[in-house]
């Protein structure tokens, strides 16, 4: 058996192997004490191995998916070995077989997966592509089938694997790439990622001769990433991935680029302490169904650059909110509610699709899909008849769509009740299967056959008190007793003889009794074959149904929105196609939840005011005014309503925010260190299309050094990156600098001092503050009086020497070629400067080839040398 064992740990490799051994699952040697000690399992001892005990460790068959789990979750992967021989005919050990591998990125298990996230698992791959460096990630979501692909410049590598946020990245084993916090990772040897390899397996699963017809012709990074990806998975999962239809290539594009850091300070799906909620996506979250929640998810951290799809989505929430009063279909109920009240009965139509096609779908979910699929024909119908008519709302109801013959069959062959498991027997429902039926029968009604069989038999042979009976050892027997022996007919076969009485068998009898014995096994068998064959017949609408779930994600998340709108007087923003912000009365989607009464506000930035210099009180609201500018402007280009009165928002390429001083002590970097390499990342890449926010750059070093860094900072992304920019500071100093550059103005958040101290208004008001109420604040925080005391004689004596304020020309004997750099296009000495200074920003060197990089280059040269 050892023997045996080690063969299958060979082919699990590094992942822990489950060996099957009765109601067990063990594992031997190493992995019992990794799992012993991940899972908190007593670590027991079997034969031994060179005079060592072997150290043995296990969990009970029935209770394995909490303990995968749990493993997955620390971020191990299992391989489940399990007896796939016939016990009774083995010689040695039973045939063992690894039969499926249990991996944090491929996961399709309901019980392991969480309902309202999606787990994905990625593949990373760079290489040398013309003398540049090109960097692709193919990723998977395993339990909806979604596969997709993208290239991208070694730097955005971080960037875009946060926006993907895979449970498992695999890469190389030679790729120089550092563990990612959260993410498991897993090595594959080099060549997985070879081309004509990747490219031989992609061709065999799509069963095409060319992967054209998915754009991956001239990324060919991307086919490597993505071959090796599929062979990955393909190794983990038993069954054929057919519901894995095509590949999808995200253009780098199509999105607003969210850093990492980002997502975080905006508190989209995780809270900067790391908790669930409150953030964006917790406060949105009215959906009906988990496969909604995770849809909503994917839409917060995927703004798209392109106004068409936004606008779509927009629009099919204004015509949720457009329902006719009075006239309302179906019901009473209002229609939005009424739409919500039919999407929260259905099951998780998503994931149930991905089973199908795995073939490891339980019946109890094939119930609830019956359920589910009768109700299609009134979502579609409500739909159509209670909104007002949105090209987008037709699709779905054309999407959802389903083939009424799957709904029937369902009917016929699941019973009302399903058992949990097929194995339980239970599963199929009567009338299905007439082969099925009498299995049933046999095994469970034979007592009626015995009272006929008995009162037949003593009809014929005239004993009175003749019995059919049955016993474990002997089977069903017709009992004699020994007086009325000469009576019995030729046809009887004696079974046994007792002191009183013989015991018979007729061949009627023994072929009954076979008949029974292995009913009940047979109609587990034939149940079971019965199920396998309605999957298979159920594979076919496989990918109907995923569309059908995909559309009732949207529909769900769409409602849900409405209904967030509806409730909060959120109103439907104008996508405009400048570079813009104007936003009048709005709100911070999450704060004006949690407190009663939220002042609005209102932000007016564009190309000829492109940064705001914020001042104010602490506590006064800046950071909170900032992050519902950046949120207002990011539901705007998912599609949602935002909180605001009016908005108008432009086209945005990027969202970039340096806010809150973290250290990374883990890495080394100390908060200014942090503060600079964020600042000096987005000085890097903001264009005129990012929106930034800044907030008190500058605070973690001395006052001039930081006074310094800020107004070089504010005045580079004023002049050379023109990015919509909301910059907020403690520096007074900085306020000044709308006096050299116009496209900077200056607001501030009142607040007013009252007898019992400061009161905050909440206000953005014009001009910069008038002073800061720092003691003012620190006295609210509970600082002693006498500290505070202490403190306002101090600022006292300082004003009164008139303190050294630093002077604002700081910059005035800089060098001059810094100056030229810092100067906007408009700044340049000659008109052919300046042509050639607007040529050079209009080009974006990430989407040229680089042949197109050598013409441009050309060009350039010819036009203005
Ligand atoms: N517009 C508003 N209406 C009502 N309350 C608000 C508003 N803006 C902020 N607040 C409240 O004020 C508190 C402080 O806001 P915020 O953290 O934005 O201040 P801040 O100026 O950034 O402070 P600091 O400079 O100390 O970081 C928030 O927790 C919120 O409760």
């Amino acid at each position: 058996m050892m023997q045996q064992y080690l063969r299958l740990k060979a082919e699990a490799g590094s992942h822990l192997l489950f060996y099957r051994m009765g109601d067990f699952y063990e594992m031997f040697y190493e992995d019992a004490e990794r799992g012993a000690r991940l899972l908190n399992l007593t670590l027991t001892k079997r034969g031994a191995s060179n005079g060592a005990p072997i150290p043995m460790a296990g969990v009970p068959f029935h209770a394995m998916e909490g303990y995968l789990a749990r493993l997955v979750a620390l971020g191990e992967s299992v391989a489940i070995c399990e007896q796939v021989g016939d016990p009774g005919a083995a010689k040695g050990p039973v045939e063992r077989k690894i039969v499926r591998i249990v991996t944090p990125g491929t996961l399709t298990d309901e019980a392991l997966l969480p309902a309202k996230a999606d787990r994905m698992i990625a593949a990373v791959w760079s290489q040398r592509i013309q003398r540049s460096e090109r960097s692709a990630i193919a990723w998977m979501n395993l339990a909806n089938g979604d596969f997709r692909v993208c290239e991208c410049a070694p730097g955005m590598l971080q960037t875009e694997l946060h926006r993907i946020n895979p449970a498992e990245l695999l890469c190389a084993e030679s790729a120089r790439l550092d563990a990612l916090p959260g993410i498991a990772m897993s090595r594959v040897p080099d060549w997985h990622f070879e081309n004509d390899g990747a490219r031989d397996v992609l061709h065999r699963h799509f069963m095409v001769d060319t992967l054209a017809s998915f754009g991956l012709d001239d990324l060919p990074a991307a086919v490597c990433a993505a071959g090796a990806l599929l062979r990955y998975v393909s190794r983990t999962q038993t069954q054929s991935l057919s519901h894995i239809q095509a590949i999808r290539v995200d253009h780098s594009g199509e999105y607003i680029v969210l850093d990492p850091v980002t997502r975080k300070n905006l508190e989209l799906t995780e809270t900067i302490s790391g908790e669930d909620s409150p953030t964006l996506f917790s406060t949105l979250d009215h959906c009906a169904t988990p496969m909604g929640s995770r849809l909503l998810r994917r839409w917060l951290h995927h703004p798209l650059r392109d106004d068409a799809r936004a606008l779509a989505r927009q629009q099919a929430i204004s015509a949720l909110l457009s329902a006719p009063p009075g006239d309302h279909g179906l019901s009473a109920r209002d229609p939005l509610d009424e739409l919500r009240a039919l999407l929260e009965r259905y099951p998780d139509l998503e994931r149930i699709a991905t089973r199908i096609s795995l073939r490891s779908v339980r019946p109890r979910e094939l119930a609830s899909l019956r359920e589910a699929l009768a109700l299609l024909p009134d979502i579609a119908r409500h739909i159509e008849q209670s909104f007002a008519p949105q090209s987008r709302l037709s699709d779905f109801a054309r999407d959802i769509r389903i083939d009424p013959g799957i709904a029937a069959l369902l009917h016929r062959a699941i019973d009302p009740e399903p058992a949990q498991l097929v194995r339980e027997g239970g599963v199929i429902a009567a009338g299905y299967d007439e082969e099925l039926d009498e299995l049933r029968r046999l095994a469970s009604d034979s007592g009626e056959f015995l009272i006929q069989l008995e009162a037949r038999e003593r009809e014929r042979t005239g004993i009175a008190n003749l019995r059919v009976e049955f016993n474990r050892v002997h089977g069903f027997f017709i009992e004699v007793t020994r007086g009325q022996t000469d009576k019995v007919p030729a046809d009887y076969r004696r079974r046994q003889t007792l002191k009183n009485a013989e015991r018979y068998i007729t061949p009627e009898l023994k072929a009954w009794e076979d008949k029974v014995l292995s009913a009940k096994d047979r109609s587990l068998s034939r149940e079971k074959w019965l199920f396998d064959t309605l999957l298979e017949d159920m594979a076919e609408h496989a990918q109907a149904l995923s569309r059908c779930a995909g559309a009732l994600a949207e529909i769900d998340v769409l409602a849900a929105l409405a209904d967030h709108a509806r409730n909060n007087d959120w109103n439907a923003p104008t996508l405009a196609g400048g570079s813009e912000l104007l936003i009048e009365a709005g709100r911070h989607p999450v704060v004006e939840r949690s407190i009663e009464q939220f002042t609005p506000n209102d932000c007016e930035l564009g190309p000829q005011r492109r940064m705001l210099l914020i001042t104010g009180p602490n506590m006064g609201g800046k950071s909170t005014y900032m992050r519902q500018v950046a949120l207002i402007a990011l539901l705007a280009r998912i599609g949602s309503f935002v909180p605001a009165r009016s908005a108008r928002i432009g086209r945005l390429d990027r969202i970039f925010t340096r806010i809150g001083a973290a250290d990374d002590l883990a890495g080394g970097r100390s908060t200014f260190m942090m503060e600079m390499t964020e600042a000096s990342a987005i000085l890097a890449a903001a264009t005129p299309q990012s929106l930034v926010l800044m907030d008190e750059i500058g605070r973690g070093t001395s006052t001039y050094d930081g006074l310094a860094l800020a107004w070089a900072i504010a005045h580079r992304l004023l002049t050379h990156n023109q990015a919509l920019t909301l910059f907020a500071t403690h520096y007074f100093e900085i306020t000044r600098l709308p006096a050299e550059a116009p496209a900077a103005a200056n607001v501030h958040l009142a607040a007013a001092e009252s007898s019992s101290g400061i009161v905050f208004l909440h206000q953005v008001q014009p001009g910069p503050a008038s002073r800061s109420y720092g003691i003012q604040v620190a006295q609210r925080a509970g600082i002693p009086a006498a500290v505070i005391r202490h403190a306002s004689r101090e600022l006292a004596r300082l004003e009164a020497q008139g303190a050294p304020t630093p002077q604002l020309d700081l910059f005035s004997n800089a060098d001059p070629d810094d100056d030229a750099e810092d100067a906007p296009p408009s700044g340049a000495s000659t008109p052919a400067a300046a042509a050639l200074l607007e040529a050079l920003e209009s080009i974006d060197p990430d989407q040229l080839t680089p042949r197109e990089a050598l013409d441009t280059l050309y060009r350039l040269r010819n036009e203005y040398l």
